[in-house]
This record gives C-alpha cells, sequence and structure tokens, in this order.
C-alpha cells in the first residue's frame, strides 16, 4: 500500500458484532503521521451500532486530529473489497473531500478511492456558512 495502513487488518480483530458477526477494521493515518484504529461495535438495540470507520474518526477527533491523510477499511470478505456505508462517507467528508480511502481485501489487495469519489456533489461545512433564513 502507498501508506501504511497495515494496522487496518489486525483491527478487525476487536470488532464486536456479536449480531451481523460481519467484523470490520480501520486505521486511519492523521496529516502530521498519528494512527488511529476502529472496530464496529454494535449492540442490542440494532441501530445504536457504529462502524468501525466512525469509531476511527471519532477517536481522532477526541484527541485533537482534524486533517487526515487516508484511512483504509478491513473485512472478511475475500471477493470484494470492503465499501464504506454512507453515513461514514458523509462523516468522513466533514474533514474534507480530498483525502484517500482504501478499500481493502484480507490478500492485501486494495482499491483506492478519494472522498470526493465516495461522495460526489456532497454537502459540507462550508454549505452552512451560506445565506439562510432568519427564523
Ligand atoms: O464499511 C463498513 C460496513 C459495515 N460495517 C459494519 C456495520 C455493522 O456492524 C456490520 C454489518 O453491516 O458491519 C462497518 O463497520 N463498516
Ligand atoms: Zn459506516
Amino acid at each position: 500500500m502507498a501508506v501504511e495502513l497495515e494496522p487496518v487488518s489486525a483491527t478487525k480483530g476487536q470488532a464486536y458484532c456479536p449480531y451481523s458477526k460481519f467484523r470490520v477494521g480501520a486505521a486511519l493515518l492523521t496529516d502530521n503521521g498519528c494512527y488511529f484504529k476502529g472496530c464496529n461495535v454494535e449492540n442490542a438495540c440494532t441501530n445504536l451500532g457504529l462502524c468501525a470507520e466512525r469509531t476511527a474518526i471519532t477517536k481522532a477527533v477526541s484527541e485533537g486530529h482534524k486533517t487526515f491523510k487516508a484511512i483504509a477499511i478491513a473485512s472478511d470478505m475475500e471477493d470484494k473489497f470492503i465499501s464504506p456505508c454512507g453515513a461514514c462517507r458523509q462523516v468522513m467528508r466533514e474533514f474534507g473531500s480530498k483525502w484517500d480511502v482504501y478499500l481493502t481485501k484480507p490478500d492485501g489487495t486494495h482499491k483506492k478511492m478519494t472522498v470526493d469519489e465516495l461522495l460526489p456533489i456532497s454537502f459540507g461545512p462550508d454549505d452552512l456558512s451560506m445565506k439562510k433564513i432568519n427564523n
């Protein structure tokens, strides 16, 4: 991989996924070279489950990191690159459109995409600075 995102495949081992049994790991690389790892964390109240990507991003932001170079995502799917859900794409986009997302397979192959490619014509923080109604 162009950037060192190997921690990602180990991280899926931490996944808490008793309901889906679908393990996902993410490794987020900040602009200043720090890694934040994340796994999916499910819940008996299904809609409270959190994806690996958002776990990693939330960990980074809560430790003071908001500029990201790349995130890699890993699952156990042998024949398909794991692809982030819509909610995670929007959370990634909050921190810019021009950084990289590495979709991986267990054999170590990957597909590299930008946040903008995964979520084109997006709504982001700048849009909120546009003129708003007064109510
Ligand atoms: O990119 C993805 C796709 C799915 N999941 C999780 C959510 C849920 O816990 C399980 C099945 O959807 O996988 C992630 O963490 N990241
Ligand atoms: Zn997600």
